[in-house]
């Protein structure tokens, strides 16, 4: 069997190498020349997989290592029987921690507290679910727009994306991009919701690029510039708009789930799903392929306000400022296209704040209920 894996999929030898000869490629450099004598697929979200690129080949399963599918044309995979598999929830931890960094990040700069400001959450799926739990653990005020889950739920708990924007101090975009239907989220954002968030309002989007007007959003933060964008996804990546990303407080490249846990987590659910395809066994887990973190604990044994111990722990494992820099130098050095997609090819290690333990001795001990429920991995040693 040939199998043809994205070069971006971390452990592609131990998830797919028993399944056959493997040839890597850069993901956006994949033709349908590559697929002439390939069995299988294996991609992150920056390939197209499409008639153009798999008809008259012997592809017979695509895997994307990844939560998002509108790369993928489902349909014309069902009509020619090619088996699929995404990996949903594989990288919602780290997208989660990406979010408590660059929002307690950001309300350290402003010198107010997360705690006194009221985050909108816009999709509350796997990523959307994880942010409501660890804010409102934290004791952030939450509110959540998802009309799909309303629609299948029932509204309470839920409001609209309008009543969301005259509320929160905080909007945080979790949708996957879907073009068409009654749910469509493509320019979700559009000029007029753009134009009505309140002055002081931060737009964060860790979902995809063209959920958001990137023109109209440029036309704020250089116009009024009364507003704040953290922005991790964006429209016609990797070659992103100069403009806006000089105008984003925080701009990081496509990022926001680059744990190694979370792209490990990715190329395992492919391995399964590909040796479910294939009617053998898959055998590996995460430990056979993860290594243990590098900084497994850190200790506080003193009292202070839980905004700032849990962002002593977030800062611990990451620091979203890195990654914005390190666009920032690699877009200067290489051009934007080209410095964008190296960040990523050449990404530094990050772990999940779950791989840290963080043990609480004396008067820190109190901490233990807000930080275990804003996604620590406490340890309370007990009263002495
Ligand atoms: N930046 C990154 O690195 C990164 C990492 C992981 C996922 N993502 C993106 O984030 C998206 C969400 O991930 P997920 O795992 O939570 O997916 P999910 O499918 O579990 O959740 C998506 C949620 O969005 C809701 N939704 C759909 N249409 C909506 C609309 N019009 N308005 C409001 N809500 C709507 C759905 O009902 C669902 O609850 C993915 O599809 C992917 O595109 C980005
Ligand atoms: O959809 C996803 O899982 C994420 O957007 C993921 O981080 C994409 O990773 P990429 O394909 O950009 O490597």
């Amino acid at each position: 069997m040939h199998l043809i894996v994205d070069a971006n999929i971390p452990a592609a030898d131990a998830c797919f190498g028993a399944f056959g000869r493997i040839t890597r490629i850069p993901g956006r450099e994949i033709t349908r020349a590559h697929l002439d004598n390939a069995d299988v697929l294996i991609v992150r979200s920056v390939t197209p997989v499409n008639e153009a690129l798999l008809a008259d080949t012997p592809v017979r399963f695509v895997g994307t290592c990844t939560i998002g599918t509108d790369h993928i044309d489902r349909d014309y995979l069902t009509a020619q029987g090619i088996g699929f598999a995404s990996a949903p929830g594989c990288n919602a931890e780290a997208v989660a921690d990406y979010v408590l960094a660059a929002l307690l990040g950001q309300a350290e700069r402003e010198g107010r507290p997360l705690l006194e400001r009221c985050v909108g959450i816009v999709g509350a799926g796997s990523v959307g679910r994880r942010v409501q739990a660890r804010l409102e653990g934290l004791g952030v005020d939450v509110a959540v727009c998802d009309p799909p889950r309303a629609a299948r739920e029932g509204s309470a708990g839920f409001v609209s994306l309008e009543a969301l924007i005259a509320r929160c101090d905080v909007l945080c975009l979790h949708t996957p991009l879907v073009r068409k239907g009654p749910y469509a989220t493509r320019h979700l954002l559009d000029a007029g919701r753009i134009a009505a968030l309140r002055p002081g309002t931060w737009v964060l989007n860790a979902g995809r690029g063209d959920c958001i007007d990137g023109d109209a959003l440029y036309r704020r933060l250089d116009g009024p510039g009364d507003i704040t964008a953290l922005l991790d996804v964006w429209e016609n990546e990797p070659g992103i708009d100069a403009a806006l990303h000089a105008r984003a407080a925080l701009a990081t490249p496509h990022i926001a789930g680059y744990s190694l846990d979370g792209k490990l987590r990715g190329s395992l659910m492919i391995h399964r799903a590909l040796a479910a395809h294939q009617k053998v066994a898959g055998t590996l887990t995460l430990d056979d392929i993860c290594p243990p973190a590098a900084l497994a604990e850190l200790t506080l044994g003193r009292i202070m306000p839980v905004e700032d111990a849990l962002r002593l722990c977030v800062r611990a494992v990451y620091d979203t400022r890195r990654d914005h820099d390190l666009l920032a130098r690699r877009a200067n050095k290489s051009g934007m296209a080209a410095g964008f997609d190296a960040c990523r090819a050449h990404y530094p290690l990050r772990r999940e704040l779950a791989t840290l333990t963080v043990r609480l001795t004396g008067e820190a001990r109190a901490l233990a209920g807000p930080l275990a429920a804003a996604g620590c991995n406490v340890e309370a040693s007990p009263a002495a």
